[in-house]
């Protein structure tokens, strides 16, 4: 079975689930292949940066996305599980202002692409995640903005009942109604 490619509610967010090989060892899979990227999605990305990030249970991150340099975010867990989330901020689109979901851990596996134009929020459900993720452009301070994970207009179905513990910019975010938005 290859790499699947699983369209989301938003046609441009897509899932991906790798294939995994499994031995008396361990395990070994796949976790960028250009060119199978390339046939398989139909988009060329040319990835600039690789970040990684670790955050204790109830860490909530985002909504981020910068204004310009958008960037597009191929994003997976590697310890611990997270609820992921796209919101489609790109203003002429048919799915403005709405979001999708994936649950993403070190056992599912999943992928989740995040086109440029979209905000990107992720809260951690285990008691800690590793969190990777490779950017299409690189990260720019300045252009750099967040919505409030809990904007009423946005109205994301977190499933969560904790208060998510946030950074001071993350506490500062705008609303969505607010929001300086992309300049694509
Ligand atoms: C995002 C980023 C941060 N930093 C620095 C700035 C700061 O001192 C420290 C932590 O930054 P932040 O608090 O912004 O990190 P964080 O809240 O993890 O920001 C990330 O959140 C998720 C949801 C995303 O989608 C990412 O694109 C990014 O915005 O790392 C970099 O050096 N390069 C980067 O690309």
């Amino acid at each position: 079975m290859k790499m699947k490619i699983i369209k989301t509610d938003i046609p441009e967010v897509l899932v991906i689930q790798p294939r995994v090989f499994s031995d008396d060892r361990g395990f070994f899979f796949e976790s960028f292949n250009e060119r199978k990227w390339r046939e398989q999605t139909g988009l060329t990305c040319n990835f600039v940066q690789d970040n990684h990030s670790k955050s204790d249970h109830g860490v909530l991150r985002g909504i981020h996305y910068q204004i310009q340099q958008a960037q597009g975010k191929l994003v997976r867990v590697v310890e611990g599980e997270v609820f992921d989330v796209a919101v489609d901020l790109r203003r002429n689109s048919p799915t403005f202002g709405k979001w999708v979901g994936e649950f993403l851990s070190a056992e599912n596996f999943k992928q989740f692409w995040i086109p440029e134009g979209f905000g990107h929020a992720f809260v951690v459900l285990s008691e800690s995640a590793q969190f990777l993720y490779r950017t299409t452009d690189f990260w720019a301070p300045e252009h750099e903005r967040c919505i409030v994970w809990n904007d009423p207009d946005l109205n994301i179905d977190w499933p969560f009942k904790f208060i998510p513990v946030l950074s001071e910019k993350d506490a500062d975010g705008t609303f969505f109604k607010d929001a300086e938005l992309y300049e694509l």
